[in-house]
């Protein structure tokens, strides 16, 4: 049995916390929401935990978690070890770590995958950081992973940021699988050959070269949804899809199926697109092409 502060008890950190205590695991709890803490703040988490203490931290990438590492910096001492869970950046891992080890505290990045499901499912996890740190960790990790073969649903991926950099290429990839199968449903819903769209994905589920769990989260959204007509084709990104092409460029590597796939969800959130109107308005001026005008 192992003792863990939990920081960040959202859409995430609250089933991790379930499934840990599950696994007989003492879990301490804190989020800024009192509803869901076990602790009024991280200064009284630091104080219940047993010191060498261990610290997972769940909230928002970005600010927020930068700002809940160097708090926790402030408040734990040597031998204690941080695991950042969240979609940080990688880059932010470096200066973490490095700030840390001025006070002796240890630092593990991991990428997280599951979603809401893992709870029930387990997480994918990849981790990066001192193999020794990474081995004290284990228990975490085996508790939060799938039940299985370790390697199937954990990796130690390298160094410190090598987990959040895994974790963002697997993004950038969710991205691309994701675009494919919303442009095949697309076009099955545009064209009048085939009846029944529903019909046709949910039969991709078994057998098929493109079954995946992807597509059995399509599938439950259509036998919610059948034409998804309730949603607005909208789509918000949080950095993973963008960081994973920085670094497609950085290493000279074509990624076109990514970058197509961010893009369209850029599209996705224009109302009209002055891009479009200038390719209009070339159309016009050099052949002499149509043009639909603003209001008709
Ligand atoms: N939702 C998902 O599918 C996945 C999310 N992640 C990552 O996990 C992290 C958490 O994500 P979610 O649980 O989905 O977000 P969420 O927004 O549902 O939960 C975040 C929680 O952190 C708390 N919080 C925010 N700032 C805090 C602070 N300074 N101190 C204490 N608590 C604070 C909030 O009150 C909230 O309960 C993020 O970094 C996210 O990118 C990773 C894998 C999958
Ligand atoms: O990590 C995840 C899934 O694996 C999170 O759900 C993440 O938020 C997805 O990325 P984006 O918000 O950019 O679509």
């Amino acid at each position: 049995m192992v003792q863990l502060g939990l920081v960040g008890l959202g859409k995430m950190g609250f089933n991790m916390r379930e499934r840990l205590r599950a696994a007989g695991h003492e879990v301490v709890g804190f989020d800024q929401n009192p509803d869901v803490s076990d602790v009024s703040s991280l200064a009284d988490l630091a104080k219940t935990l047993d010191a060498p203490r261990i610290v997972w931290v769940m909230v928002p990438a970005g600010e927020p978690t930068r700002a809940t590492v160097a708090e926790l910096a402030g408040l734990l001492s040597s031998g204690d070890l941080i695991i950042d869970g969240g979609n940080s950046r990688f880059t932010d891992d470096s200066h973490n770590a490095a700030v840390l080890a001025e006070q002796g505290v240890k630092y593990v990045d991991v990428g997280v995958s599951g979603g809401v499901w893992g709870k029930d499912n387990g997480y994918g996890l990849m981790a990066g950081g001192d193999a020794e740190d990474i081995e004290r960790a284990m228990p975490i990790f085996d508790a939060l992973r799938p039940e299985g073969p370790r390697e199937e649903g954990f990796a130690h991926a390298g160094g410190v940021g090598a987990g959040h950099y895994a974790k963002m290429v697997h993004n950038g990839i969710e991205y691309g699988l994701m675009q494919a199968y919303a442009e095949g449903f697309e076009l099955l819903e545009a064209s009048d050959v085939v009846d029944n769209v529903p019909g046709v994905i949910k039969a991709w589920q078994r057998g098929t070269v493109v079954r995946s769990w992807l597509l059995d989260l399509l599938i439950r959204a259509l036998e919610e949804d059948p034409d998804l007509g309730e949603l607005e084709g909208y789509v918000e990104d949080s950095g993973e899809g963008r960081w994973t092409l920085e670094e497609a460029i950085n290493n000279s590597v074509p990624a076109p199926v990514i970058s197509a796939a961010l893009f369209a969800r850029f599209a996705s959130r224009q109302e009209d697109s002055s891009a479009m109107r200038a390719v209009a308005a070339l159309r016009n001026q050099f052949g002499g092409h149509s043009v639909k005008k603003a209001g008709e």
